[in-house]
């Protein structure tokens, strides 16, 4: 049955056809643009849109720009903690560069908020899986809200860590608070164990099939007890970011979960749960 392209739908094929298209997703004017077109298309929250119900035609769309966007993120982080890592002085004095600083301090203060009203204690050691060039969440966490945790960030990419640490490494405090780890987090077992909580990026697993196996892997290795805060997308959004159901989260209790409106100043949902007793 053909299609029954609503507006939206049409916007979206519309947007993945240029951005597909694109012969680098690197920075640049038109990259910036269109990528931008992509946010504000996707970014209403009060609409009876039932993405789920798309055809399948859109439904690939969604994953195939999911990723693309992951890569073109990747390189927007790149080029920035390149150029704060450049800077003579410390690059943490100049992190408002960046231009979704403001959005990053905004969901950073809504996670810890979860974060401390459903743990029992100040968490000691932190994970936080796909923290790429520019660990933004790691970096205000220690920075504004726990002075006194440790903050273990999980990459793939050795480029993103070796950039990421160079962030740090003249701050004499985030110095020692912040350690980097160049692993596949499917690779990584016993480590897992020590952290009172687990940060799970919203693009580590760029389609649903592979952030499950994540969420499945951190499940079987998460100390009992301990919290994962992952980030997930309701609606619309979820052409944005892999959109996780509670029940997807099978050997965790969901304990919350977090939807921004368009007034919150960021687009992910957020997710606490705690992994149950072995
Ligand atoms: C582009 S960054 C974006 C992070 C973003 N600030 C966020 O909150 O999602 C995502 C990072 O996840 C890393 N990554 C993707 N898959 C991974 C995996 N299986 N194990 C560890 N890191 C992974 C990528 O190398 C990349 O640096």
């Amino acid at each position: 049955m053909a299609c029954q392209e609503t507006q939206f739908e049409k916007q979206i094929i519309d947007l993945y056809d240029q951005i597909s298209k694109l012969k680098s997703l690197k920075p640049s004017k038109n990259v910036d643009t269109l990528f931008q077109q992509l946010m504000s298309t996707c970014l209403p929250t009060e609409t009876n849109i039932d993405v789920k119900k798309m055809c399948p035609k859109v439904q690939a769309i969604r994953t195939n720009l999911i990723k693309l966007r992951s890569e073109a993120v990747g390189y927007s982080e790149q080029h920035f903690s390149t150029v704060l890592g450049s800077l003579e002085d410390n690059p943490l004095h100049h992190l408002d560069l960046y231009p979704y600083y403001t959005n990053y301090l905004k969901l950073t203060k809504l996670e810890f908020d979860l974060l401390t009203k459903h743990s029992s204690h100040v968490p000691i050691k932190i994970a936080f899986v796909g923290s790429g060039s520019m660990p933004f969440t790691s970096i205000v966490l220690a920075k504004f809200h726990l002075p006194n945790t440790t903050f273990h960030n999980i990459d793939i990419d050795p480029q993103a860590n070796s950039l990421a640490s160079r962030l740090v490494s003249r701050d004499p405090d985030l110095s020692n608070r912040m350690i980097f780890h160049t692993t596949d987090i499917l690779d990584a077992t016993e480590i897992l164990r020590g952290y009172d909580v687990v940060f799970l990026a919203s693009l580590v697993g760029v389609d649903k099939e592979a952030k499950l196996k994540v969420i499945e892997h951190l499940e079987n290795h998460m100390a009992p007890g301990a919290l994962l805060m992952l980030r997930s997308a309701r609606g619309l959004r979820s052409f944005l970011y892999v959109d996780v159901d509670p029940c997807d989260l099978k050997g965790f209790e969901v304990l919350e979960i977090y939807h921004p409106s368009m007034s919150d100043g960021f687009v992910n949902s957020v997710m606490v749960a705690r992994k149950s007793s072995d």
